[in-house]
């Protein structure tokens, strides 16, 4: 069976990382409420929701006759979440924290179909080159940071702040391909490569 799936997300970069995996697909809104629990860990945050992306959307369909694919992801830094910045300010002041230290980005997936809810998490761990202030000051003045959890986008100029990662690049990207093959090959997908 040829993957055709319905993308919960608006997010460019996890359309153009599933037309890297030859997967079709129909883009579908999915404003939810983003706000973190109380005492929330950041894997569980994600978890929760990818999860009800997928499901709102689902639930909006009169026919779920494709799956339907949604992702979160967000930056944690000992334990506190970095989502986006509510402006360059905090964007500044995102990257001041980040820099010169490893923090974990954390993207969670979920596929919703008429047989439930399928979810996968993928956890990355990233280091950021120590940063001075023109150079942040240059990076935010950039742009680039106002719609990326934690204020960067490594598939950017971003790239050029990080030095090193333990992980996944597509996760860190905002959509891991790994795991998202599983879970699409576990719904009866053709999906060439590995399974675990
Ligand atoms: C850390 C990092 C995040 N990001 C992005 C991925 C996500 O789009 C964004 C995190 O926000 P999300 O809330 O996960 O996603 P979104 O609001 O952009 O899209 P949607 O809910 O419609 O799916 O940060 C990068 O593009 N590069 C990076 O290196």
């Amino acid at each position: 069976m040829s993957p055709r799936i319905y993308l919960a997300s608006r997010s460019p970069r996890r359309a153009e990382l599933l037309q890297q995996i030859g997967v079709e697909f129909v883009v579908l809104p999915s404003d939810i409420d983003e706000s973190v629990y109380n005492a929330e860990a950041a894997a569980d945050y994600v978890l929760r929701l990818a999860r009800e992306k997928a499901k709102v959307c689902a639930g909006r369909l009169t026919d779920i006759d494709m799956p339907v694919l949604a992702a979160d992801t967000t930056v944690c830094l000992d334990g506190c979440i970095l989502g986006k910045p509510e402006n360059d300010a905090d964007a500044y002041s995102m990257l001041a924290t980040l820099s010169g230290s490893w923090h974990e980005v954390h993207t969670a997936i979920a596929l919703a179909s008429d047989r439930g809810v399928e979810v996968s998490l993928s956890t990355t761990r990233v280091k950021m080159a120590s940063l001075g202030h023109d150079v942040i000051a240059a990076y935010v003045a950039s742009g680039e940071p106002r719609d990326k959890a934690g204020a960067y986008g490594i598939q950017g100029l971003g790239g050029t702040l990080i030095e090193r990662i333990e992980g996944s690049y597509s996760g860190v990207m905002g959509l891991p391909l790994f795991e998202t093959a599983v879970l699409l090959r576990n719904y009866g997908f053709a999906i060439p490569g590995a399974s675990r």
